[in-house]
C-alpha cells in the first residue's frame, strides 16, 4: 500500500468513525442500506478511493440522521424536566431536593448519551417513588402512592393525582414518538402509547414506565451490538493497514531505522486500539476512543510520510545521478558502436571498387556454405580474373588500370541476380558466390558475365580497348569446406587462362 493511499484510507476511516453513533443505530431504512454498503466496502478490503466514494454518498444521510438524533436527545431532556416539574406541581415540599438536584445534574451531564437515557428514567422513577412515599406518610387516608397500586375511591386529591398521572402518561407517549426503533418495534410502541394515553389507572404507571425503559434498552442494546460489529470490522481494517505497512517495510530493507521505529509505533497503536475497543462499554466512549486512536495513527502516518518524502528525495537524487550516468554511457556506447561499425565496414570494403573485400569474403563464405549444405541446396563459386591486366597498367598507366578495375565489377553486376554475392578478392581478381544455383546454371550465369565484360567498349585516352575476363567455376560438394571449393574454382580459372583466356571453365 502506498503512503498516500494509506493516508486516504485512514482519513476515510476517521470520517466513518466520526459518524459511528449514527452508523450503529440502524433505525432509518435508507441509512441502513448505506451503512451496509459502507461495511461491505470496508470488509472486502476495497481501496481508499472506493471507501471515500461510499462515504461521500452517505454524508447527507448521515448528517440528516445526526440532526434527528440530536433533536431526540433534546426531546428526552425536556421530557425528563417536564416529569420532574409535574412532581413538583403535586407538592413541591415533598419532592426530595437532594435527589432532585442529583437527577437534574445527571440529566445535564448525560442527556446527549442515548445509553444513559434508561438510567435517567429510572432516576426519575425513584424520585417519583420517594416523593409519593412522603405524600403517603403525611396523608395516610388518600395516599397517592397507595392509589398508585390500589384502586381507591375518587377524592379531590385523587382527581389531582389522576391529572398528574395523565400528564405523565402523555409526556411519556410523546417521548415514545421520538424514540427511534427498528420498524419491527412499531407495534410495541403503538401499544405502549395507547396504554399510556388511555390509561386512567395510576397502578399501571410504574409498569408502563418500565416498559418504556425496556424499549429504550432494546434500542440501545441493538446500537451497541451493531457498533461492536462495526468496530470489530474497523479493527480488522486497522490491523490489515498495519500488516500492509509492515510487509512493505520488510520488503524495503534499506530504509531501516526510521521505518522500524514507525512500524513498532504503529503496531503498538493498533494493538492498543484493539484492546481498548474490547474493554470499552458504551457508545460515546467507543466513538471518542476510536477517533483519538485514529488521530494518533494518522499523525504517525504523517510523520512517516514526511520521513519517506525526505528519503525519497535522496533516493530520487541518486537515481537521477545514476540515470544521467547511464544516459551518458548509452550515448557513448551508441557512438562507439557506430564508429566500430563504420571501421568494420571500412575494413570489409574495398575502397577502389566499393565491393566487399577478401576479409568480407572469408567472413561470409563459411556460414553461407554451411546453410546451403544444411538445407541441401547447391552453391557455386566463380573466380574471375581480368585478362592481361598487367598490360593495361603498363600501356595506359596505373590510373587507367584503376578505372578498368572500377568498371569491370559494374559490368559483372549487371549480369548477376540480387542473391549473388561479389567480392574483390585481390588485385584484378573477383569472386562470385551463386547461392541456390546448380553448376549448369552457374556456368550460364558466368557466360553472361564474361560476355557483358567482353562487349563493353572501354576507352583509354580516346582509344577503344577490349577487356576480357576468365572465369573458373566449381560447385560445393557435400561435406566440402570453402577453401577446397575455392581451390577447385581457382584451378578452373588457371585452366581457362591456359586455354586462351576470355572463357568460362567449370569443374564438373
Ligand atoms: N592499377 C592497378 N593495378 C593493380 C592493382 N592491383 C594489382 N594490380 C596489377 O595487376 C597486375 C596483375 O598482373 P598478373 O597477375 O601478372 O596478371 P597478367 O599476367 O597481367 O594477366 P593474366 O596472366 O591474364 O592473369 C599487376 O601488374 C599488378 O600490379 C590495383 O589496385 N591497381
Amino acid at each position: 500500500m502506498t503512503e498516500s493511499s494509506s493516508d486516504k484510507l485512514i482519513e476515510a476511516l476517521r470520517k466513518a468513525v466520526s459518524r459511528t453513533s449514527m452508523l450503529a443505530e440502524g433505525n432509518d431504512p435508507e441509512l441502513d442500506s448505506v451503512v451496509r454498503q459502507i461495511r461491505q466496502v470496508i470488509t472486502k478490503g476495497a481501496d481508499a478511493q472506493e471507501i471515500q466514494d461510499v462515504l461521500n454518498n452517505a454524508e447527507p444521510l448521515l448528517i440528516k440522521s445526526d440532526e434527528a438524533q440530536s433533536s431526540r436527545a433534546k426531546q428526552v431532556r425536556s421530557t425528563l424536566q417536564e416529569l420532574i416539574d409535574l412532581l413538583e406541581k403535586q407538592d413541591s415540599k415533598r419532592v426530595p431536593q437532594n435527589e432532585k438536584k442529583e437527577l437534574e445534574a445527571q440529566i445535564r451531564l448525560h442527556w446527549q448519551t442515548p445509553s444513559k437515557w434508561p438510567h435517567l428514567l429510572k432516576g426519575f422513577l425513584s424520585l417519583a417513588e420517594k416523593t409519593l412515599t412522603q405524600i403517603e406518610s403525611s396523608q395516610p387516608k388518600s395516599s397517592l402512592f397507595r392509589r398508585f397500586f390500589n384502586r381507591d375511591l375518587e377524592t379531590k386529591s385523587q382527581k389531582n393525582d389522576q391529572e398528574i398521572m395523565i400528564q405523565i402518561s402523555h409526556t411519556l407517549a410523546g417521548l415514545m414518538n421520538n424514540l427511534s426503533l427498528p420498524s419491527h418495534y412499531d407495534e410495541d410502541i403503538v401499544d405502549l402509547k395507547k396504554a399510556l394515553l388511555g390509561n386512567d389507572n395510576l397502578q399501571q404507571l410504574p409498569g408502563l414506565l418500565d416498559e418504556a425503559i425496556n424499549l429504550i434498552m432494546i434500542a440501545i442494546g441493538k446500537t451497541q451490538e451493531s457498533l461492536t460489529n462495526y468496530l470489530n470490522q474497523l479493527n480488522k481494517q486497522l490491523a490489515s493497514i498495519n500488516e500492509s505497512i509492515s510487509s512493505s517495510y520488510h520488503s524495503q530493507k534499506s530504509l531501516s531505522v526510521s521505518r522500524e521505529g514507525f512500524n513498532n509505533k504503529l503496531q503498538k497503536q493498533v494493538t492498543d486500539t484493539s484492546q481498548a475497543v474490547q474493554s470499552a462499554n458504551d457508545l460515546e466512549s467507543l466513538k471518542t476512543l476510536i477517533n483519538n486512536r485514529l488521530s494518533t495513527i494518522s499523525s504517525t502516518m504523517t510523520e512517516y510520510k514526511t520521513q519517506m518524502v525526505e528519503q525519497e528525495k535522496h533516493a530520487n537524487q541518486s537515481i537521477s545521478l545514476l540515470k544521467n550516468k547511464v544516459t551518458r554511457m548509452e550515448k557513448d556506447t551508441v557512438s562507439l558502436r557506430s564508429l566500430l561499425q563504420e571501421k568494420l565496414a571500412q575494413a570489409m570494403t574495398d575502397s577502389l571498387t566499393d565491393l566487399p573485400n577478401r576479409t568480407a569474403y572469408q567472413d561470409a563464405i563459411l556460414p553461407l556454405c554451411k546453410i546451403m549444405q544444411k538445407t541441401q541446396k547447391p552453391i557455386c563459386l566463380a573466380v574471375c580474373d581480368i585478362d592481361h591486366f598487367k598490360k593495361v597498367n603498363d600501356t595506359w598507366g596505373h590510373l587507367a588500370g584503376d578505372k578498368v578495375l572500377r568498371l569491370v565489377p559494374k559490368q559483372i553486376r549487371s549480369a548477376l541476380l540480387k542473391e549473388d554475392l561479389m567480392f574483390r578478392y585481390g588485385g584484378e581478381e573477383f569472386v562470385i558466390a551463386f547461392p541456390d544455383t546448380t553448376l549448369v546454371q552457374a556456368i550460364e550465369r558466368a557466360e553472361a558475365i564474361r560476355l557483358a565484360v567482353a562487349k563493353t567498349p572501354f576507352n583509354m585516352q580516346g582509344e577503344p580497348v577490349s577487356i576480357s575476363i576468365s572465369i573458373g567455376i566449381a560447385e560445393l560438394h557435400a561435406q566440402e569446406n570453402p577453401e577446397s571449393l575455392f581451390a577447385r574454382a581457382d584451378k578452373q580459372l588457371y585452366m581457362a587462362k591456359e586455354a586462351g583466356r576470355n572463357r568460362v571453365m567449370a569443374n564438373k
